[in-house]
């Protein structure tokens, strides 16, 4: 028997919602990252060089670690992986960080967050040189980032901004609403959003009806590691909404898959654009940390190109 063609099946089953596909923004940008790396070799006879730090285990960390590790490759940068015990201390670490200022052939420094407890991210973060600092995250450059100056952006939230861009085009006057105030995004979300001109709402925890902000953003941006925190009737007809939250979760049959913080089946049905996970957010995070170390070794080796 065939069902009777109501509006709500019609919309669920016509999905209303342009996907933003990152994956293909990513590779796009990671090519042209790649030439500009060949000629700044071609110039200086410099391959720039990150450094990725990672103590003990997270899983979000892994996914990145690896994709990082194959797209370094890719844009022609030289990668060098630094892994190390859960019971690494804080001095051993600060160590390393300070043999990696000095070293000719490192310009980017990234220490994957969350660090085990007994670590301190913020002495940690802040040990990393300022001109080497490709997350963004120091106090130098998030500071420069608060006062609206130009510095090393996050790469999630810089990954971000380049899509509602790419898709929308001008943001002024737009209502961000950003759900998450973690420092990793957040935060520094905010602060790029407002530099575009948009009037942001940021909730987090502690704030009440996030539901009803949501419902009043044009753009949305969730990164809170809650998934499928966001309902369909918490979106804005037609929002653009971007979902940054990676978990992975446990199938019935054994198998594990990636999800983000929007319930996307009933987000499709609402939103005009949407980030989907995996293939969405992830991604631009990569090529924006290779965009970063190319122009943090730009800035070192003190050449324009
Ligand atoms: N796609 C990508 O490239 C990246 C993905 N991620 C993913 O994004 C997610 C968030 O990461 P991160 O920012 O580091 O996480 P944090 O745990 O550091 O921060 C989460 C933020 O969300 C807020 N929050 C948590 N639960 C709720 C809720 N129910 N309602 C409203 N706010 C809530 C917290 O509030 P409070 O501050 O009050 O505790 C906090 O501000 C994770 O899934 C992570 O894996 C992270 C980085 C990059
Ligand atoms: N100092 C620091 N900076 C970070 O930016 C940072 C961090 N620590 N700690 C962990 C989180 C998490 N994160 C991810 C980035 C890309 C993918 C990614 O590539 N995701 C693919 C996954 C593809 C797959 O493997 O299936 C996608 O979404 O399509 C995932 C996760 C960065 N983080």
């Amino acid at each position: 028997m065939t069902e009777p063609a109501s509006a709500e099946t019609a919309s669920v089953r016509n999905p209303s919602a342009r996907l933003i596909d990152g994956k293909a923004f990513a590779a796009n940008l990671t090519q042209t990252i790649a030439q500009e790396v060949r000629a700044f070799h071609d110039r200086h006879q410099v391959t720039p060089g990150l450094a990725v730090v990672l103590v003990g285990n997270d899983p979000a960390s892994e996914v990145y670690v690896r994709n990082k590790a194959l797209q370094t490759h890719r844009a022609g940068m030289r990668s060098f992986m630094h892994m190390l015990p859960e019971t690494t201390s804080q001095a051993e670490l600060l160590a390393l960080i300070g043999r990696l200022n000095h070293d000719p052939e490192i310009h980017g420094i990234l220490v994957q967050l969350p660090l085990p407890a007994g670590l301190d991210p913020v002495a940690i973060t802040n040990a990393i040189h300022p001109d080497k600092d490709v997350d963004g995250l120091g106090e130098v450059n998030a500071g420069r980032l608060a006062l609206g100056q130009p510095g090393i952006v996050p790469c999630t939230p810089l990954g971000c901004l380049m899509l509602l861009k790419s898709e929308l085009g001008g943001l002024r006057g737009l209502h961000a609403v950003i759900i998450g105030a973690s420092n990793l995004v957040g935060r520094p979300m905010a602060r790029l959003l407002l530099a575009e001109g948009c009037t942001v709402t940021v909730a987090h925890i502690d704030t009440r009806d996030t539901a009803a902000l949501a419902r009043q953003g044009d753009i949305l941006v969730v990164a809170t590691g809650c998934h499928g925190l966001v309902r369909g009737d918490w979106i804005k007809p037609g929002a653009a909404v971007i979902d940054v939250g990676i978990t992975r979760i446990s199938l019935p049959n054994g198998k594990t898959r990636l999800v983000g913080d929007v319930a996307f089946d009933e987000a499709v049905t609402r939103a005009g654009r949407i980030t989907p996970v995996p293939g969405g957010v992830g991604p631009m995070t990569i090529a924006c940390l290779l965009n970063n170390t190319l122009a943090a070794a730009r800035r070192i080796v003190g050449g324009a190109a």
